[in-house]
């Protein structure tokens, strides 16, 4: 019997969208699909890779760099097939982009590729109702994004009131040429309607008038233009405990330039051992609880994300936060548990 393709769906967004929860999501509800995995973060430690592992069984990293680029793109067709190789089960490939990659190198090398065993699953572009008209204003390129996708997830609708929600649905659907558009809190999305193999050869067919008419067109696509070209990242590993206080104050009075946080953060206050995975896009600012895998090492791991960063400074502000708190504080994590959810 014939296999149908397995279906290769792209999630793209700007950085801190959302399109790791909605992954993570997807992983927990994956509704009988058994789904394979490919993340590309931005910054050396895989950040995104960490806060999947465990939850799925095949997962690659594709590490540092955009997937856009076709320099950083070698390799990615060898990991689908290594996903959908002869006798494994998987159902769906969900392909997490960084939040600075350019999808339309994306589609245009899954169109492009010649496994037979592969199909194009789809564009899902997921957009921070919060930070829409910010991000948009700073990076007018994004309206090309919107364009090719087939499904516009408007995440973070928790965050923005009524009249902003219908006013962003309207300008985004009108930007993404009258895609569905989906307002949801934490990608919560229903998840046959990425998955509906059905829907993958039309999804095909679609992209392949766009890959002609406009993608392949457009061959310059040059890598430099990109929004990642204007973006660097500093990683941050210590063993050693962080003091709660001295990081609040760091990240009252961030560096400037900084965008983007996470990562993990061992504290060093009594009581307050767990793993802390932090999270800043803006001036969002977001800890959430969980306990260390028995065989997770307990340590400080952050990358920081941003556009003319002072490395040194963010560096030698990290490290100034590195310390145990004063014992006799009993209340140095207030600060911290404000921002926490468990
Ligand atoms: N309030 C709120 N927070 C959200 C929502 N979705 C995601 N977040 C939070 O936003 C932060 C970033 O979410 P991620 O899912 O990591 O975003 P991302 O697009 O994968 O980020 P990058 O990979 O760095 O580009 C995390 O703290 C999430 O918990 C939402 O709908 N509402």
């Amino acid at each position: 019997m014939v296999r149908q393709p397995i279906p290769v769906v792209i999630v793209a967004g700007f950085l801190g969208a959302g399109k790791t929860s909605l992954l993570n999501h997807l992983l927990r509800n994956p509704q009988g699909a058994r789904i394979g995995v490919v993340v590309n973060d931005f910054g050396k430690i895989n950040i995104d890779a960490l806060s999947v592992a465990g939850q799925v069984d095949s997962t690659v990293s594709l590490g540092n760099g955009c997937l856009c680029c076709a320099v950083d793109a070698r390799g990615l067709d060898d990991l689908l097939a290594k996903l959908a190789r002869p006798g494994s089960d998987i159902d769906v490939i969900v392909i997490e982009s960084s939040g600075l990659a350019d999808p339309r190198g994306m589609v245009r090398l899954l169109l492009n590729s010649a496994n037979p065993r592969l199909g194009y699953g789809g564009l899902v572009e997921v957009v921070d109702a919060a930070e829409f008209d910010t991000t948009r204003r700073r990076h007018p390129e994004i309206d090309q994004h919107l364009r090719f996708a087939d499904l516009v997830l408007l995440n973070k609708i928790d965050r923005v009131d009524e009249s902003d929600q219908r006013r962003l649905a309207e300008l985004v659907r009108g930007l993404a040429d009258g895609k569905p558009v989906l307002p949801t809190d934490h990608g919560r999305v229903d998840p046959t309607l990425l998955f509906d193999r059905e829907a993958v050869r039309e999804r095909r067919d679609t992209a392949r008038q766009l890959s002609f008419d406009e993608l392949l067109a457009d061959p310059v696509d040059d890598c430099h233009e990109h929004l990642h070209a204007a973006y660097e990242s500093v990683e941050f590993t210590a063993d050693s405990p962080v003091d709660p206080r001295a990081l609040m104050r760091f990240l009252d009075d961030r560096p400037a330039g900084i965008y983007r946080m996470k990562g993990q953060v061992h504290f060093g206050a009594p009581g307050h051992g767990q793993k802390f995975t932090l999270h800043t896009v803006g001036d969002f600012l977001r800890f959430h609880r969980t306990r260390w895998r028995r065989d997770e090492p307990r340590r400080t791991q952050l990358v920081v994300i941003g556009s003319g960063l002072d490395q040194d400074r963010v560096r030698s502000g990290l490290t100034a936060c590195l310390g145990e708190p004063d014992r006799s504080d009993e209340h140095s994590m207030l600060d911290v548990l404000k921002y926490t959810r468990s």
